[in-house]
Formats: C-alpha cells, sequence, structure tokens
C-alpha cells in the first residue's frame, strides 16, 4: 500500500448546476495513520473535497471532475461502490441525513452498517457493545435514534461509523451542534482512531482541538488549495486569517500582547501553551 492514504491530483469539479468549479486544481496527500484538517471560510470547497473522497462526487452529483482520487493506492474512478463502503468511512454534517432511517434503537443503528458488511450477528454485537461504551452512549441504547437530541445524534452519526473500522474516515464538522465537554470526547474518539493506524480527513471548524489534535492542515480558499502544513506552521502565518479561517484563540491573543509589547517566544497554539511561553512569574501575576 501507497504511504499516502489520500493523494488527491488536479482535482477540479463543477456541480451540475453551476457556472463556476467548486473545486479547482487540488492536490494534496494524507500520510496513512494521520489526520488532516480541512479549514476554509464558507463554501471555499470542504464538503465538496470530503464528497470527493468518497466518490459521492461525481458519481452522486454527477457533473464535471478531472484529475484523479486516489484512496489507498486505488484510483477511485475504478472502484466500485462496495470497494469504498468497505474502505472509506464518511460521516456527514448532518447527522439526520447519516442516519440509516430503518432502525429503532441506537444499538440497532450502530449495528445496521456492520450488517451490510457481511460481520457475523456475534461479533456485531460485541463491536456494537464496546463502542456504545466507548461513545459513553450506553445509555441511550434502547432509545429511537429520532427521539435524540442534535447533539447526541451527532454522537450516535460518528459512534456508527467509528464502529466499522473503515481504514479512511472522512468527518464532516462533526462537532457543529455539541458542547465542549461533547466535542472534547469526539476528539478523543477521532484522536484514538488515529493513534490505531486509521487515517482522518477532518472538516472542523473547533480550531483549538484542530491545532492541538491535527497531524496536517490544509486551507481552502474558493477552491483552492491556499495553503498545506502543520498547525506551527499554518495557524500564526497571518495569511490563513486573511483566506477566511478563524484562528485559534491564542494565536489571536498572541498577536495582541505582541502589539502591547508583551515578549511572547514562540508560536503557542493553546491557552495551556501561551500560559507556559508567558512563563510562570509572568502568568502567575
Ligand atoms: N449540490 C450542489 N450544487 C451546486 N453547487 C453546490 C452544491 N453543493 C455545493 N455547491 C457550491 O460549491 C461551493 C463549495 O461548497 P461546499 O459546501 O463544498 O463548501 P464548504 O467549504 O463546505 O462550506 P461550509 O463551511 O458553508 O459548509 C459553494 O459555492 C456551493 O454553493
Amino acid at each position: 500500500m501507497s504511504a499516502d492514504a489520500v493523494e488527491v491530483t488536479g482535482l477540479t469539479y463543477t456541480y451540475p448546476t453551476a457556472e463556476e468549479p467548486s473545486l479547482r486544481d487540488v492536490s494534496l496527500r494524507v500520510p496513512t495513520g494521520t489526520m488532516c484538517a480541512v479549514v476554509g471560510a464558507n463554501g471555499a470547497g470542504k464538503t465538496t473535497l470530503c464528497h470527493a473522497l468518497r466518490g459521492f462526487v461525481p458519481n452522486f452529483y454527477k457533473g464535471e471532475l478531472t484529475g484523479s482520487v486516489r484512496v489507498l493506492g486505488t484510483d477511485l474512478a475504478e472502484t466500485d461502490g462496495d470497494d469504498l463502503a468497505r474502505t472509506v468511512g464518511y460521516v456527514f454534517a448532518n447527522p439526520f441525513t447519516q442516519m440509516s432511517g430503518i432502525t429503532s434503537t441506537v444499538f440497532d443503528e450502530l449495528a445496521f452498517g456492520l450488517g451490510n458488511l457481511g460481520v457475523p450477528p456475534l461479533e456485531i454485537r460485541e463491536r456494537v457493545e464496546e463502542m456504545l461504551e466507548r461513545a459513553r452512549l450506553t445509555e441511550l441504547r434502547d432509545r429511537h435514534p429520532f427521539q435524540l437530541s442534535g447533539g447526541q445524534q451527532q454522537r450516535v452519526a460518528l459512534a456508527s461509523v467509528l464502529v466499522m473500522n473503515q481504514p479512511l474516515l472522512v468527518i464532516d464538522e462533526p462537532t457543529s451542534q455539541l458542547d465542549p465537554q461533547s466535542t472534547d470526547e469526539v476528539f478523543t474518539l477521532i484522536t484514538q482512531a488515529r493513534d490505531a493506524g486509521r487515517t482522518i480527513v477532518l472538516v472542523e471548524h473547533a480550531m483549538e482541538h484542530v491545532a492541538e489534535h491535527a497531524d496536517l492542515v490544509v486551507v481552502l480558499d474558493a477552491g483552492r488549495v491556499v495553503a498545506t502544513g502543520t498547525p506551527a506552521e499554518i495557524f500564526p502565518d497571518p495569511a490563513t486569517a486573511a483566506h477566511g479561517v478563524r484562528v485559534p484563540e491564542a494565536v489571536r491573543l498572541t498577536g495582541e500582547l505582541r502589539q502591547r509589547g508583551v515578549d511572547v517566544p514562540g508560536a503557542p497554539l493553546t491557552i495551556p501553551a501561551l500560559a507556559a511561553a508567558l512563563g510562570p512569574t509572568r502568568a502567575g501575576q
């Protein structure tokens, strides 16, 4: 297998009803076992890029696509839907879209995809029980998925994909409806998946978490990749905010402190790192 789980080369894509391309000559590589965050302003093309990694673009949405998308070394143009379902797990931004719509409990919702993949019933039970536990969903196991709150549905949607163990996970805004504690928990689950060797492509607006956990950040602006690098390379660069990306609070505060003449060493990305950079005496004053 290639060392890169994702290799996108010269990808340009236009939706059937659109006049302009939503992705323009996009090239990017995501090494296997890493977490890549895709960031950018509204309409930059983040979801469209996610769709391309799962083949929804152009197979479902149609439209015009040039360039290539390779996942785990295979060109998606030569892969059928069943193979892709085994290879790429996809978490939609709207959990309602994710729900199968035919199960009546959270337990069955988590089991649904495994059943479709032909996993034996005993193994399904074990894997679902373990996932419910890890995702702190055990208390909701007998509830109807449509009777849950938006945030609870979002956690169920993520868990129903994580339980399938595909090697590539494409996750579109998994924390948009979550409170801070649930957001932390979701990042724990995602980083555990990465640390277990799975590759993650993530669209996320919680930049503190992106800064702390992502290995790679790709900045999109009007369908183009305008920067790629580590969080430490991307966030302190003034060009990033100029592309409409909200930077972590620590980066903004560092800028303000420096404008006021405070010497902040390094490029802290998180509040604890900023406090540490300021040193025990100053932080304690
Ligand atoms: N089904 C569609 N048909 C036509 N145009 C579309 C379709 N979906 C998205 N677009 C257009 O493609 C561009 C990129 O949209 P996309 O949803 O990928 O951006 P995004 O970065 O995910 O935005 P957001 O942060 O608001 O979710 C936008 O100009 C949007 O209007």
